[in-house]
């Protein structure tokens, strides 16, 4: 975080709740990572396409990882908190407390998750209307979303949660709220999740016309009536009763949040990349495009105007780079879907086993397996007989259809490691080839991309990244700093620290690049 008239030895802490895991970072103000910690958290599936998790158990891992990223410094230092995480859907009820979102009354499970599909019937509905604000969302709303969940909660749980509902939250403005008792929404999550327009605000005539207008008539104070931009100051800052939670200052600024792929996307797409001899240097930032690689995958192109691209979400101005649009192509299930194929193999034991005895994850042992069968020949040959299409959670886009399913076809009797190898290899693949369709989506309605900037777990897989450059035909740009999602966080926390102008100064400046795949 170069630049900014910053204190000599402040810090920021950056907090990022992903589907699996929390994750928190100390960062200094160069955007050097001083500490990391994770925690894993709870998920829930009671029936098949419900996910669920809690807000509780969510904050608590806050706490677990924030505590330990400052052990040993002088918190007085600390001087900003910024939240980024998923875009899974929060229910409290009028007193801030949790409220139950399946049929079992488990108040403690009181979060629809951003993967779960059960409100399909009613985002059919909400697509049959055709109104306006599905423009800004490809065309097509996604049973992700939340305007859909929320009708499902209306239409299934009505007594013992709709009625008893006072606050909607999607997770990252949740954080936000518990850190600073400010209930205001991030701009970030009501353009992108919640129909919200920076430009016009609300439309009530959609939320009447869905069944809900019930948002209406109280002027959205369920689902937020004041917004602010990402890295924005919230209130008098932590609370002491967050303070004690997460081990940090009271008072310390905590900023407006934003998604997590938005997060990662802001942490990676103002990398310096002088002197690597890369297409993009010298071109504008909108000849890149962000692929945050966690469980999903999401690609985030930006541009000066609006691009309206048939099956991508968005255009949504100013919900990842202030003052530009933003356009998010998605996979629902990338590193899940890896982690699925891999897991249900029948030689998946023996790999298991293998790979503890080297001491290895079982993606390093793949990939070293996969370098001793290929022989003389690329790896990417391994797969002539053997593909995987990848959208066993549905197509987010281009295709925008949740009903499609995964296929592998070439399968033959033999279950052994190689064929456990090489189906993984062709899974990958596949995910590559969607990355592949979605930036063509994107250049047939006006991007001009040139380069991939990847972060996000799925990042640390050089085979992953290396399908990604070989399928694209583009370069593949990874960041010095790993965790990138959790600086894009603390970018967060220092802007509203007030140490920085804006969050555009810092990802204009920022970070320099480690590895390159071409
Ligand atoms: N070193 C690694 N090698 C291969 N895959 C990895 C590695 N680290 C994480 N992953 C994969 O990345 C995915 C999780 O990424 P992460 O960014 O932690 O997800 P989320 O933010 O959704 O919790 C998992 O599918 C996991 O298997
Ligand atoms: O919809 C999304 C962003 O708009 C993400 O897919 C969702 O937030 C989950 O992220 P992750 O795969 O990093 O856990």
């Amino acid at each position: 975080m170069p630049g900014g008239g910053q204190e000599p030895g402040s810090y920021y802490v950056g907090v990022d709740v992903g589907t699996g895991s929390v994750r928190a970072a100390l960062v200094d103000q160069r955007g050097v990572l001083l500490a990391f910690a994770d925690q894993p958290i709870n998920q829930w599936e009671p029936q098949f396409n419900h996910h669920e998790q809690s807000s509780e158990d969510i904050w608590a891992a806050c706490g677990v990882v924030t505590k330990k990223v400052v052990q040993g410094i002088d918190v007085n230092r600390i001087r900003g908190l910024g939240f980024d995480a998923t875009c899974s859907l929060v229910v409290l009820d009028k007193q801030f407390r949790p409220l139950p979102v399946n049929h079992e009354g488990d108040s403690h499970r009181n979060i629809i998750m951003w993967l779960d599909h059960r409100a399909v019937s009613q985002v059919h509905r909400i697509n049959e209307t055709k109104h306006g604000v599905l423009q800004y969302v490809g065309g097509v709303m996604s049973v992700e979303m939340q305007a859909p969940k929320l009708l499902w909660l209306k239409e299934n749980l009505r007594e013992t949660c709709w009625d008893k509902a006072g606050h909607f939250f999607d997770l990252p403005d949740f954080l936000s709220w518990k850190a600073t008792g400010v209930t205001a929404r991030s701009l970030c999550s009501l353009v992108c999740k919640w129909t919200y327009s920076a430009e016009k605000g609300w439309d009530d005539s959609f939320w009447k016309l869905i069944g809900l207008e019930d948002f209406v008539a109280d002027n959205y104070s369920k689902i937020g009536n004041q917004v602010l931009p990402p890295g924005a100051s919230l209130g008098n800052g932590l609370t002491p009763e967050a303070a004690r939670d997460l081990g940090l200052p009271a008072g310390i600024a905590v900023a407006a949040s934003l998604i997590d792929a938005h997060a990662g996307g802001l942490g990676v797409i103002g990398a310096d990349v002088r002197g690597h001899g890369l297409a993009c240097e010298g071109q504008p930032v909108t000849s890149r495009l962000a692929v945050i690689c966690g469980t999903s995958s999401c690609h985030m192109g930006i541009s000066k105007d609006p691009i309206f691209v048939p099956g991508v979400w968005g255009p949504y101005f100013s919900a990842m780079v202030p003052g530009f649009w933003l356009n998010e192509g998605g996979q629902s299930v990338t590193g899940k879907l890896i982690d699925h194929v891999v897991r249900g193999h029948a030689a998946f034991p023996e790999l298991q086993a293998k790979a503890t005895a080297r001491c290895q994850s079982v993606y390093a042992y793949l990939n070293s397996h996969l370098d001793l069968i290929k022989k003389a020949r690329p790896v990417g040959f391994l797969t002539v007989d053997l593909h995987v299409w990848p959208d066993f959670h549905g197509n987010r886009s281009p295709l925008a259809d949740l009903t499609l399913k995964g296929m592998v076809t070439g399968l033959k009797l033999s279950q052994d490691l190689d064929d456990l190898a090489i189906l993984y290899l062709a899974t990958v693949q596949a995910i590559a080839f969607g990355t592949r369709l979605i930036i063509e989506a994107l250049e047939a309605a006006g991007h001009s991309l040139s380069t991939l900037f990847l972060c996000g777990g799925l990042s640390k897989n050089p085979l992953f990244v290396q399908m990604h450059a070989d399928i694209t035909g583009m370069p593949v740009v990874l960041s010095q700093e790993v965790e990138s999602v959790l600086v894009g966080a603390a970018i967060l926390g220092a802007c509203a620290s007030g140490d920085f102008a804006s969050v555009q100064e810092h990802i204009m400046s920022s970070f320099s690049v480690s590895g390159m795949h071409a």
